[in-house]
């Protein structure tokens, strides 16, 4: 844009012609509201016409969705953001204790405005771009029109959002909105139809069939161009080789278009993919709105053959709303105010050009910015909404979703789906499975090796304690790590399907723990199998299956500890880094290195929280509660050499009488701990993101 635009903008003056026909002649004061009186009154520009009534659906589905036309409108919409400044956590908390010592109950934290009466509709039928640079506001928006903004974004009461002119909440509407977000989330081990058949069997209404899922299955994969790569598995982005970005963004379309909403709204559909690509992603929404869905989306820099795919485009700058309407109402608009589109420039990029902050030129920038906000403020378009909210001209009504608002599968549905998925993941997740197996085998064989063979002497006493007590870090280690690993990596797209309301978090936990149960009993089977008779443990198979019964216990407790971590942690990292200061003091506990007499009477009650402790007694117990005198081979010098099992046992405190009590313990363990972890996942997905 040349420097004499950029001057007659901030002057509110116009240079084009066409600009004098839409102007009526009123200064344009800046309002804060989306209606004000003067400019715009211009017979050309800026209608809220909806397109001409589309061919569908309102014919009835077989997919059981509902079949209706939605007009969405949103108006003064107004969005706060906490403002994070260095040190404003203490700065609360400090605030927070004065409000309850001085009564001083409501002290507001500072905040950001990042939405500020920001209003529009989107009729059926159309494709609306919403546009603007970078911060312009753009995501805040979507989330906020999907009812899915973050933790510490604060929608202000004021604003309504409406479908088909009627207000609604959040469960309404995602009873009827599907909501593609810029970052698509998947079980990077299943394959494009596996993940469809997922998505069916929890999204798709409880009457269908499992042949009419697979059959809508085939259905959105050929309608999404997804045939040549559904067995195809997603894959990890820097991980694991997959789907590429185009085909991902697909089947993210594709999971929604299952139920075929009939309001689809995708933030930011074709960032990092190719021009070709992004174009075909852009088809699809075009396609899908020409069924008659009212589809909105975000986007950046799209050229010019995507621009001329939009029906209608909403450009954002600094949080307020700069034009709606056709690109070439658009066209009329900004001649209006004074920034013609120069001949063979992108629409696209001139408009958001002329709506950024450039670097250097803030002051200038903004005030042009305030100058097109305020112009568009006062136009017909804005005022053309104000008068179709105020008339409700917008209102039909709405069809009431088969089964109000709950989960579109019943309980049992949703526990077989997830069942089934994590089974799938089990079986396909290398980390959980083959690197597991071939972990579990090595370190048996290593520590087998260590300790081969060891007799009934007073070294061999001293050795095979520490290899029983090595077999429970080993155990702990192993399984909590990998659960951390897997576990949190799978988290958030729980977190997202659970906010989805795709299934309740106790199918999901339940299913989950199911699935994993054959290969948490696997493992230590494989690791006792092995290194039990390569030591030369206690003869016997009731020995060895004692000792296989507790190994295999105190890998469950460790799985459980892994998930209570891995859902009371924001991040692996951080879950991660949690784990190993916990574990130790339960591991001092144990017995091994600190005598179960020793335990200071104030940490008593953290000892009976270790499973060590339980597990390493038991395991003793198991070794030496039936050694009679004699068997321990002790020179006649040596008077410290234990002369029988019993003695060993009585050493370290521990009582043969106590095995059943050791069962108990870890069994109690286990359930605690998952209880716990169920709780914290509860607690998580209640959350906003
Ligand atoms: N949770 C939050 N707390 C405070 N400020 C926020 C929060 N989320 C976003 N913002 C701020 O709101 C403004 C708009 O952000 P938003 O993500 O909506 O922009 P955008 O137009 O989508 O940008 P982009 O195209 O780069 O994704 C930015 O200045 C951003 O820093």
């Amino acid at each position: 844009m040349g420097q004499e635009d950029q001057e007659l903008l901030i002057r509110g003056g116009s240079k084009h012609p066409s600009a004098e026909h839409l102007n009526n002649g009123e200064g344009g004061g800046a309002s804060q509201s989306c209606i004000g009186q003067g400019y715009g009154q211009a017979k050309n520009y800026g209608t809220l016409r909806p397109p001409s009534p589309p061919d569908g659906p309102g014919s009835g589905s077989t997919n059981g969705q509902l079949a209706e036309n939605l007009t969405y409108a949103w108006h003064n919409l107004d969005i706060f953001g906490a403002v994070n400044q260095p040190g404003s956590g203490w700065r609360q908390l400090v605030n927070r204790t004065r409000g309850l010592f001085c009564n001083e109950r409501h002290i507001p934290a500072p905040r950001k405005h990042l939405l500020k009466n920001v209003c529009g509709v989107a009729y059926p039928g159309e494709l609306l771009a919403v546009m603007g640079s970078s911060g312009a506001g753009k995501t805040t928006l979507l989330n906020a029109l999907a009812f899915r903004s973050p933790q510490g974004i604060q929608v202000s009461p004021s604003g309504m959002r409406l479908l088909n002119g009627q207000p609604v909440d959040a469960k309404e509407m995602q009873a009827r909105c599907a909501y593609v977000q810029q970052d698509d989330l998947f079980i990077g081990s299943l394959t494009a139809r596996e993940h469809l058949i997922f998505q069916a069997m929890v999204r798709m209404p409880r009457h269908l069939s499992y042949k009419q899922r697979v059959a809508r299955v085939d259905q959105v994969i050929q309608e999404l161009s997804l045939s040549k790569c559904q067995h195809t598995i997603i894959g990890v982005p820097g991980r694991v080789k997959g789907l590429s970005g185009g085909e991902r963004k697909r089947l993210a379309f594709a999971s929604e278009a299952l139920t075929d909403p009939p309001l689809l709204i995708c933030d930011e559909p074709t960032s990092g993919l190719d021009s070709f690509t992004a174009h075909s992603v852009v088809q699809v929404l075009k396609k899908l709105s020409q069924k008659g869905k009212t589809v909105i989306l975000t986007i950046h820099q799209p050229s010019s053959e995507l621009f001329e795919l939009f029906d209608k485009i909403l450009l954002m700058a600094e949080g307020r709303v700069a034009f709606l309407g056709t690109p070439s109402e658009a066209v009329d608009f900004f001649s209006y105010v004074g920034a013609q589109c120069p001949t063979n420039y992108n629409p696209a990029d001139f408009y958001v050009q002329v709506l950024a902050v450039v670097p250097g030129r803030e002051i200038e920038s903004r005030e042009r910015i305030a100058k097109i906000c305020d112009n568009f403020a006062i136009s017909k378009v804005a005022r053309d909404m104000e008068q179709l909210l105020a008339t409700k001209s917008l209102q039909q009504p709405l069809e009431q979703p088969e089964n109000g608002f709950t989960y579109k599968a019943t309980w049992f549905m949703q526990f077989r789906a997830v069942l089934w998925r994590s089974w799938l993941s089990v079986l396909k997740e290398p980390l959980l499975v083959k690197v597991r197996l071939i972990q579990t085998t090595m370190v048996a064989i290593l520590i087998g090796l260590i300790f081969l063979g060891q007799q009934l002497t007073q070294v061999g006493v001293m050795n095979i304690n520490g290899a029983i007590f090595l077999f429970l870090t080993n155990m702990t280690f192993q399984n909590v790590f990998a659960t951390i690993n897997v576990f949190t990596s799978e988290l958030p797209v729980f977190m997202r399907e659970a906010r989805s309301r795709l299934y309740r978090c106790d199918t999901y936990f339940l299913g989950k723990t199911i699935a994993e149960l054959p290969l948490f009993l696997t493992v230590p089977l494989v690791f006792t199998a092995i290194a039990y008779p390569m030591i030369g443990l206690r003869a016997g198979v009731l020995h060895f299956f004692n000792c296989l019964a507790l190994v295999t216990l105190v890998a469950n407790v460790s799985t459980s500890f892994g998930y209570l971590i891995s859902c009371a942690s924001s991040s692996t990292s951080m879950a991660l880094s949690v784990g190993p200061p916990v574990i130790i003091p339960f591991l001092l506990f144990g017995g091994f290195f600190l005598n179960s007499g020793s335990v200071p009477v104030y940490l008593k009650w953290l000892s009976y929280l270790s499973w060590f402790r339980y597990a390493n007694e038991g395991l003793l117990i198991n070794q030496w509660a039936d050694v009679e005198p004699g068997e321990i081979s002790c020179t006649s010098s040596n008077t410290t050499c234990p002369s029988s099992g019993k003695v060993i046992l009585e050493t370290l405190n521990f009582s043969a009488a106590d095995l059943p009590l050791d069962y108990v313990g870890l069994a109690i363990l286990i359930v605690g701990f998952r209880g716990f972890a169920y709780l914290a996942l509860r607690l998580r997905a209640r959350r906003k993101e």
